[in-house]
């Protein structure tokens, strides 16, 4: 699998400097009972630390940050996957909302980080105005936090929000511990389902523009510092030629790779991107199936359309899109598009990568919004999956709610989601349960073909009655001595190619 995982950053890093970044970090730190939190803001630098000190500590932060080891380079992915699986302790904090609110937001940190492939022992939240500057929880939280890793055995964090790195490596200094956050979750089980070539680069993308945004904190106040110590000390332990450091010559090395798989990405996007021409053309509707991860998306898809699509129990199991052609009742093709699951506060970096994949949302026809009637906050997804479809300009598409897993359901929120959300119908992925209703409601909202005409088709043009029964719509039919007569509608090309059997229409 290619990621980020890949960038060999501290193989050179420790080949520079000579130092191993695991023993050295706590010399890079400084004193562990000096309040390095009194600094107070994120990104603010340890005053104490040489900047070839500070720049070290930083590069060995960001692969902390990124999820990434730093000896990885030579073992396989299933050792790998051995070594992730870690016992985590969860953090949240709780700033608005009821109690339950809080409760479901540990929840899906819960499933995300089980589904990352770890071992939750525990979870706290604390209610605050907003995360501390330094610590994220309050900083005597962290105390009570500490206790409950040592005694846990406990060997990571996972905090519920994005972290500024000071945040991360002040409470990796306090707690002893790898500390994650909600960002490099997400993108590491992204990082692990990614199949095809273009899932991949799309991962890989939005990791180094993760890694990018913390260099760039990091570097603004390297350069703060330039006319400074930088310059007095003739730059430090980092090996670095003059007025470079080594984290912009890093900056410069993860923009080449950034640029060259926006290139590639751009080529992939192109094929698709002349596919969903294709079908345009051709006027075939394109229905896009969206919403949140675990909804029933792949399933809704299997069962509409008969398609082999992955159904897993897991989140984010699909992350390329899966494209089934399927027909109306009347035999009118029209394609159908199961897509990325959503999730609150889906990383903008994932929303911005998968940009080529997401406008299989934006570009189609029909929106179908799936939604797990039996979640615990329904209207919570329906929201964070529109907050995505206005961020990617998909809420200008007509959207039909699919209110799915009736089967296990309480009747009384499906009734109050039908009264919420009156463009909608419930179904049973599982059980087959209202899925005619849906499909029904489906071809109502499709766009019909817009020009309409009467052909007198002589019998040997067999081969246009099949397309007007697959590409357009046929009201009447009638056999005569001459030929058949159609009436109906049809998309521009094939109208063309009727023109020349056009006949007036009968008077009704
Ligand atoms: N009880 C019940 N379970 C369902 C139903 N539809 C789907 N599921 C289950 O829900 C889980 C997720 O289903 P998927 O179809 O993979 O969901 P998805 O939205 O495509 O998931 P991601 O690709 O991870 O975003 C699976 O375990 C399904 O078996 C349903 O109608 N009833």
């Amino acid at each position: 699998m290619t990621n980020a995982r890949d960038i060999n950053l501290d193989a050179e890093l420790a080949e520079t400097t000579g130092w191993d970044l695991d023993d050295d970090l706590d010399t890079c730190d400084g004193d562990e009972d000096s309040d390095d939190f009194q600094s107070g803001y994120a990104g603010e630098p340890d005053p104490e630390l040489t900047t070839g000190e500070q720049d070290l500590a930083e590069r060995y932060l960001l692969r902390r940050v990124a999820g990434l080891s730093t000896e990885l380079e030579d073992i396989s992915e299933v050792e790998y996957r051995q070594l992730r699986l870690e016992r985590v302790v969860l953090v949240g904090v709780w700033t608005s909302g009821s109690v339950e609110d809080a409760e479901n937001s540990m929840a899906e940190l819960a499933l995300l980080a089980e589904t990352a492939g770890s071992e939750v022992l525990d979870a706290i939240y604390q209610r605050r105005n907003k995360p501390d500057p330094a610590t994220f929880i309050g900083r005597g939280k962290v105390d009570g936090l500490r206790e409950i890793v040592a005694a846990s055995g406990a060997d990571t964090v996972i905090c519920d929000g994005e972290l500024a790195p000071s945040q991360l490596r002040n409470l990796e200094d306090r707690l002893k511990v790898k500390v994650v956050d909600r960002t490099a979750l997400i993108l590491d089980i992204f990082a692990q389902h990614a199949k095809s070539k273009e899932g991949q680069a799309q991962v890989e993308l939005a990791q180094l523009n993760y890694m990018k945004q913390r260099l760039r904190g990091w570097g603004g106040n390297l350069s703060r510092q330039a006319g400074g110590r930088v310059g007095a000390d003739g730059g430090g332990i980092g090996g670095r030629g003059p007025g470079e450091t080594k984290i912009e010559t890093d900056r410069r090395r993860i923009n080449t790779k950034i640029a060259k798989l926006r290139r590639e990405l751009t080529a992939m996007k192109g094929t698709r991107a002349t596919k969903r021409q294709e079908r345009r053309r051709h006027q075939v509707p394109s229905v896009a199936i969206a919403g949140y991860t675990n909804a029933g998306k792949s399933s809704l898809l299997n069962r509409l359309t008969g398609a082999g699509a992955l159904v897993d129990d897991s989140l984010f199991a699909t992350l390329d899109p899966t494209t089934r052609r399927t027909h109306t009742s009347d035999g009118r093709v029209f394609t159908m598009t199961d897509t990325v699951g959503f999730v609150r506060h889906l990383p903008h970096q994932i929303v911005e990568a998968f940009r080529s994949t997401l406008e299989e949302v934006s570009d189609s026809d029909l929106v179908v919004h799936v939604v797990d009637g039996s979640h615990p906050d329904p209207e919570g997804q329906l929201g964070a999956v529109r907050e995505v479809f206005a961020e990617i300009g998909a809420d200008k598409v007509p959207e039909l709610v699919v209110i799915n897993k009736a089967d296990v359901a309480d009747p009384l929120v499906l009734a109050r989601l039908r009264q919420r959300e009156p463009h909608s119908v419930v179904v049973s992925a599982r059980t087959g349960e209202g899925i005619d209703e849906a499909l029904r409601m489906i071809e109502g909202e499709l766009p019909r073909p817009g020009v309409e005409f009467t052909a007198l088709l002589p019998y040997e043009r067999g081969d246009l009655i099949d397309r007007l029964h697959h590409e357009g719509e046929i009201d009447s039919q009638e056999h005569t001595g001459d030929g058949t007569v159609v009436r109906g509608r049809a998309h521009e090309d094939l109208a063309g190619e009727l023109a020349q059997y056009a006949v007036a229409p009968a008077a009704d």
